[in-house]
């Protein structure tokens, strides 16, 4: 027994330090360059190809083959991404939400590459380099481990390193070549992936897709090490890989026999999904960054895609089979329209979806149901398990919520769609009236019109407004009354049943189910075809669609891929396709700076005031808060920032019902933290906010603004993409009170928007203009208390001027007004109270 215990033991080191040689890759990698470089098993995967094709194909000797590979085509397949792919990305001022999707296009674009150069087929003749020794591939592993340690610690580069990781703008203000440091990067974290790949390859299948989704699944070391410590990733890739190995030995019997066997097997999916979902998220807390601007499709271009898309109806044989595939795959590609395109969400988990439609379907179907309801049973039932998995991913942004939902779709294929016991035996019957496959093209085109007027009006309503709100700006949409959870989750469940009723139709006019169609590197293609194309558009789901299965229809598969990869790498300088045919102008965009209106001056403020007693008084027009004002108050509150930085220190104060209140003090003093505990978006640690005598310290932001408390934001929270107009729509209806429309007008009127800029999107108008867009959206919504934060930033004087006047009329109309502000001059000039604050407390 000890035997085999040492025997496994041995077996799960070798996997394990393989698993430690990825995790020192992207680490290094991470640390270089900011990248969390998604394609890095991709990279491996072309590495071992490499090498294979050097010695099995051209007969060189291992010794050299294996140099070239490691010290020559690795780190020059690094320096190739960071030179062609990911610096003008940086240079572009990109986000990292942008850099993700880069490197999701490289991972698409290898894997593309791969099967077009050496087909799909696996290959089982890849050259063994150190041998199945795991004492070797271990030693390997600590070696470079500890030359890493040693580099940073010791040399010129590794303090280079240090400072570029630590704060890298003053790196460069140090005179350090940032770029050098990036490059070096990357030219090691390849070296890794290749070191990984040639290691790997001789014990797993060598095909396009296995390696690299193999290598994403270790990405959880890296995320339990915080994408930090070295020795940390060693070890959990060490555990995980031992443990793996010993669980090969249970065999309980029953139904939860084949479950062990599946987690034992796959331990590494089972700690990605942990490392996504459990563990605090890394990376920086970005979304996809808004589109610029709405564009209307030109009439003429919906009757043409009718046209094309009626076309297959006159094929036959494989030409209509091969075309079935379409209609199917456009309803799975609409569903990221909903979540990534309007709800602005990274969500790489959709094949999941779409397989769980499918492998339903075919269930009940195998149980007898009739076609109909078991595919109706099927997508409320993925909608079910849509929500079920997106709950812990929503408050996730960026390469939190990116690792969320591959974990999820990665854990679906592994423990669903590759275990026999799900998925033998399933064939997917089409009934009598539907088995000619022209009926079930047309049957295909009528549901997938019908999904398209449903998004479509989906995305014109409320919900499409709150969405692109949610989308462009989540604080803001918050602020203005959004339920942020809650839309974000619907989002997601609406994302899962699209999906999971094409992938149902897929499988039908296939008649079978197959698991490849469902693997996880398709959701990365779809997803990165869907953002290429242009999110937020109708079209490009069917253009998508069409691209990707016309494509694949042909003798070499990856052709697809290879495409839409290379695209999706170079986003910072191919704009969206469907640009080209006017729809939505699509992300990605750089934000424009706020540049004037072209050729129409900026309306005047509104001072709109005067009235009996020579108190200001806006217009007439000011939609009405309900009366009479209650009392917001901060009760003895306290607030400790994590690092146990005293935000506040017992800090009471009210905010009186036609009164301007004004917070003032020295930066660092606390008005921010007050600010936020007021406005709900920090949960004090003792004391009480107190709205009229009941406490609402526990109600989130988007309550407390449905509540009559509308809020500001101290750098603009506009949403871009929308129209003037609908950035104050969007308050109005988010209010939860009646009359939204006549609500906007009045805002629109108050603010002096009524003109031909409520047409406008927000994007590139001036600053003035869009702090009056802000203030309408919180009017709009028929607040009592009005909190604003800085609003005169940005402002000029006269702007400034303005803003003072309104604000005291909006007082003297009986709203209960809070300012923070440095202005001291504005805070003079209309505040009836003034509180100053220093080091997180009110003075007396
Ligand atoms: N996220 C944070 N984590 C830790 N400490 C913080 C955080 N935000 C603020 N602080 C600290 O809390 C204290 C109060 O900061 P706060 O931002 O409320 O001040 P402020 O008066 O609004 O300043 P400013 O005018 O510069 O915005 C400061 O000491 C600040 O350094």
């Amino acid at each position: 027994m000890a035997s085999l215990t040492y025997e496994l033991t041995l077996a799960g080191l070798a996997v394990g330090s393989a698993a430690a040689l990825t995790g020192i890759g992207l680490i290094v990698t991470y640390r270089a360059t900011g990248v969390l470089n998604l394609a890095h098993g991709a990279v491996a995967m072309v590495c071992a190809y490499v090498l294979r094709q050097f010695v099995v194909e051209w007969g060189w000797p291992l010794g050299l083959g294996a140099a070239v590979t490691l010290l020559v085509v690795a780190p020059g397949l690094g320096l190739v991404l960071d030179v062609a792919v990911f610096r003008p990305l940086a240079l572009a001022g990109s986000d990292p939400t942008r850099t993700l999707v880069a490197s999701i296009g490289v991972f698409v674009l290898l894997v593309g590459a791969a099967a077009l150069l050496w087909g799909t087929g696996a290959r089982d003749d890849a050259p063994v380099l150190l041998g199945d020794d795991p004492w070797a591939q271990l030693a390997a592993v600590l070696l470079l481990a500890c030359l890493v340690a040693a580099v940073t610690r010791w040399s010129r580069f590794g303090r280079e390193l240090r400072a570029v990781v630590d704060n890298r703008p003053l790196a460069v203000l140090g005179g350090i070549d940032a770029d050098r440091v990036a490059s070096a990067g990357w030219a090691f974290g390849a070296f890794t992936a290749g070191l990984t790949g040639v290691l790997l390859a001789p014990y797993v299948r060598l095909d396009p897709y296995g390696l690299p989704l193999l290598v994403v699944e270790v990405i959880a070391v890296a995320v339990a090490a915080r994408m930090r410590s070295l020795p940390v990733a060693i070890g959990a890739a060490l555990a995980i890989g031992v443990a793996q190995a010993q669980m090969t030995r249970l065999h309980p019997e029953g139904w939860a026999g084949p479950l062990v066997q599946a987690v034992g097997a796959n331990l590494f999916v089972v700690a990605l999904l942990v490392a996504a979902l459990v563990l605090p998220g890394v990376g920086a807390k970005d979304s996809l960054p808004p589109p610029e601007v709405a564009r209307r499709t030109p009439p003429g271009v919906w009757p043409v895609v009718a046209v094309l898309f009626l076309l297959p109806l006159g094929f036959a044989g494989s030409d209509l089979r091969t075309s079935m595939q379409i209609p199917a795959l456009a309803i799975v590609l609409l569903s990221l329209v909903v979540v990534t395109g309007r709800g602005g969400q990274i969500a790489l988990g959709q094949a999941a979806y779409a397989g769980l439609g499918a492998l339903l379907t075919g269930v009940l179907t195998g149980m007898g149901r009739p076609v109909g309801p078991a595919l109706l049973v099927a997508v409320v039932t993925v909608a079910a398990a849509g929500a079920l998995t997106a709950w812990p991913a929503i408050r996730r942004h960026g390469l939190a919520l990116a690792l969320a939902t591959l974990a999820v779709g990665v854990a679906v294929s592994r423990f669903v769609f590759a275990q026999p016991y799900a998925t033998a035996d399933l064939s997917l019957a089409r009934p009598e009236a539907l088995a000619d496959d022209r009926a079930y093209y047309a049957v295909e085109l009528a549901v997938l019109a019908a999904c398209l007027a449903l998004v479509g009006a989906l995305r014109r309503g409320r919900t499409g407004r709150a969405l692109a709100a949610l989308r462009d700006h989540e604080p803001g949409a918050e602020a203005a009354g959004v339920p942020v959870a809650r839309l974000k989750l619907a989002a997601f469940v609406v994302g899962a049943a699209l999906a999971g009723l094409g992938g149902a139709l897929g499988a039908l006019s296939l008649g079978a189910f197959d698991p490849e169609a469902y693997d996880p590197v398709r959701a990365l293609l779809w997803f990165a075809a869907i953002v290429v194309l242009g999110a937020d558009s109708l079209l490009s789901p069917l253009l998508g669609a069409a691209l990707l299965v016309a494509l694949d229809a042909g003798p070499r598969g990856g052709a697809a891929a290879a495409l839409i990869g290379l695209l999706a790498t170079q986003t910072a300088r191919v704009p969206p396709l469907t640009r080209w045919l006017g729809t939505d102008m699509p992300w990605p965009g750089r934000r424009r700076e706020a540049e004037p209106l072209g050729g129409e001056p900026p309306p005047a403020p509104p001072p709109r005031t005067g009235g009996a007693g020579g108190r200001p008084r806006p217009a007439a027009g000011r939609p009405r808060p309900h009366a009479p004002a209650p009392r917001l108050q901060a009760v003895g509150v306290v607030y400790v920032y994590p690092g146990g930085v005293l935000g506040l220190d017992r800090v009471s104060v009210e905010v009186t019902p036609g009164r301007v209140t004004a917070v003032v003090g020295a930066n660092g003093a606390g008005k921010s933290t007050l600010f936020g505990c007021l406005a709900g978006n920090l949960r004090p640690r003792a004391g009480r906010v107190v709205l009229d005598g009941v406490d609402i310290t526990r109600r989130p932001a988007h309550s407390r603004t449905r509540l009559g408390i509308a809020r500001s934001f101290q750098q603009l929270a506009v949403f871009p993409s929308l129209s003037v107009e609908d950035n104050v729509r969007v308050g109005a209806e988010q209010s939860g009170r009646a009359g939204a429309g006549s609500a906007t007008e009045q805002a629109l009127r108050l603010f002096g928007l009524d003109g031909a800029v409520r047409r406008r999107p927000a994007a590139g108008l001036p600053t003035g203009t869009l702090r009056r867009v802000e203030l309408a959206r919180a009017l709009a919504g028929r607040p009592h208390t009005l909190l604003l934060d800085e609003p005169a930033a940005g402002l000029d004087t006269a702007e400034a001027a303005d803003l003072a006047r309104v604000l005291a009329a909006l007082a003297a109309d009986g709203l209960a007004v809070l300012v923070v502000e440095h202005d001291l001059d504005l805070v003079a000039g209309i505040a009836h109270t003034v509180h100053t604050m220093e080091g997180g407390r009110i003075l007396p």
